[in-house]
């Protein structure tokens, strides 16, 4: 496998999301922290958007980040002006490639698309910027004018060239025959940029890096235009985990990242979202927490602590003795076989009434409740006074 690079663009499209815009300070320290992390490249923004963006991106800037940065354009010579007001020496730009974007955008004519691109490349060249070049649309255009594209690009200068999957309709089959396509006409790398509307997004950036692309975008937690793009953390642990490719990025902040990303978009991620949900390392069910109490390996693909998270035993309507068993000599209580039958029949209705699982003080009032009736009946047979039915 290539060498990848996260070029990370949470700053562009992950707050492209509807509803979300980060202010300067969470600009900054999203930023901060993926540096820290050692991702590689970062997509700070769009400096066309205006003052308040650009301001935002020269102080990212000017913080001498280890990252690279870039700057999002389109084929415009303003926009790109923008981005060397900004401080930035990277930029990408992007150019539509489907019948469908160019009809709505250049009215049909695709010789508009060369034309901006040749124009655009040639000014971020002249003014001696890295370029990175877009395909907007990759994945719906017509297979021999993306080679024409992404040729053009090339031969003008580009040193890298994004297949986008905009509105994130491919799967990872076909990911992998347009994506080999790319690598074998271009020798300038290929990089990934996938959506997730049908919630593909992570297996087909793995199936684009199959096929030889070495640079990929990742969002923290996803978040992205619509349905989001590749999430950071699924990318990177797929790849670390599955494809044995270790990035040098320090995993174990994925959820201190995710966590700071939740809460500058406004969007906490849903709790069994890949990697950083908060089921994402919970165990409830008698036949998993009985696994996992005797070897976490057997429910579990890698440690928690490995993202930063840590393991949960929750004891629910699925739990079953073992689970209770040690979840009841945690707090010093030891049952015998009957009662602790009892009290998981109580857990059980008890979580179904509640439609949740129980907390630790809700599990102990149920075993005290247990208890005092089984004392109490007692006490009624044997005429005998308190005798708590604990081994
Ligand atoms: C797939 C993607 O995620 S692409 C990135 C999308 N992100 C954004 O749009 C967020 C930031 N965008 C913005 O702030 C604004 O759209 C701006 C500043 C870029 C442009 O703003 P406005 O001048 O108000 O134009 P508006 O957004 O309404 O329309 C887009 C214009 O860009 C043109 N355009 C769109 N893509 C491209 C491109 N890749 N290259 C050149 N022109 C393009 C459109 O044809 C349209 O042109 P027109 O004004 O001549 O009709
Ligand atoms: O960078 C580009 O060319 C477009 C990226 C994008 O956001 C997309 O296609 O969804």
């Amino acid at each position: 496998m290539n060498q990848i690079v996260i070029n990370d663009t949470t700053l562009r499209d992950g707050e492209q999301a509807a509803g979300v815009a980060f202010n300067l300070e969470e600009k900054i320290a999203i930023a901060q922290l993926l540096d820290a992390m050692g991702v590689q490249e970062l997509e700070i923004g769009i400096p066309a958007m205006g003052e308040a963006e650009q301001q935002a991106i020269a102080t990212i800037v000017d913080l001498g980040l280890q990252a690279k940065l870039l700057g999002w354009n389109r084929a415009v010579i303003s926009d790109i002006q923008a981005c060397i007001d900004c401080g930035l020496q990277r930029v990408h730009i992007s150019i539509p490639v489907s019948e469908t974007q160019i009809a709505a955008k250049f009215q049909g004519k695709s010789a508009v698309v060369l034309q901006k691109l040749q124009d655009s490349i040639n000014f971020a060249l002249d003014h001696g910027l890295f370029v990175s070049v877009g395909a907007e649309d990759s994945s719906r255009a017509e297979v021999g004018f993306l080679l024409d594209v992404a040729l053009y690009a090339q031969e003008s200068g580009a040193s890298r060239f994004r297949f986008c999957d905009t509105v994130g309709i491919l799967d990872p089959f076909t990911t992998y025959t347009q994506v080999e396509q790319l690598v074998t006409a271009l020798s300038i790398p290929v990089e990934m940029h996938m959506h997730n509307d049908f919630g593909l997004a992570t297996a087909n950036t793995l199936a684009g890096i199959k096929a030889g692309a070495s640079s990929v975008n990742t969002t923290v937690n996803g978040l992205g235009e619509r349905s989001g793009n590749a999430a950071l953390e699924e990318v990177v642990m797929a790849l670390k985990r599955i494809h044995n490719t270790n990035l040098n990025i320090d995993t174990s902040r994925l959820l201190e990242i995710s966590r700071l990303v939740a809460s500058a978009s406004g969007y906490n991620v849903h709790p069994w979202k890949a990697i950083v949900g908060e089921n994402s390392f919970a165990h409830e069910s008698g036949i998993h927490a009985h696994g996992v109490l005797q070897n976490p390996d057997t429910y579990e693909p890698f440690a928690p602590e490995e993202v930063g998270g840590e393991r949960r035993l929750v004891l629910g309507k699925h739990s079953g003795r073992h689970l209770l068993t040690n979840l009841l000599q945690e707090q010093g209580i030891s049952l015998s076989p009957e009662a602790m039958q009892s009290v998981l029949d109580a857990v059980r209705q008890a979580s179904i009434n509640k439609k949740r699982s129980l907390s630790t003080a809700e599990m102990l009032d149920l075993t005290q409740a247990y208890q005092q009736t089984h004392i109490m009946a007692g006490n009624r047979e044997q005429g005998t006074g308190n005798r708590l039915e604990t081994r």
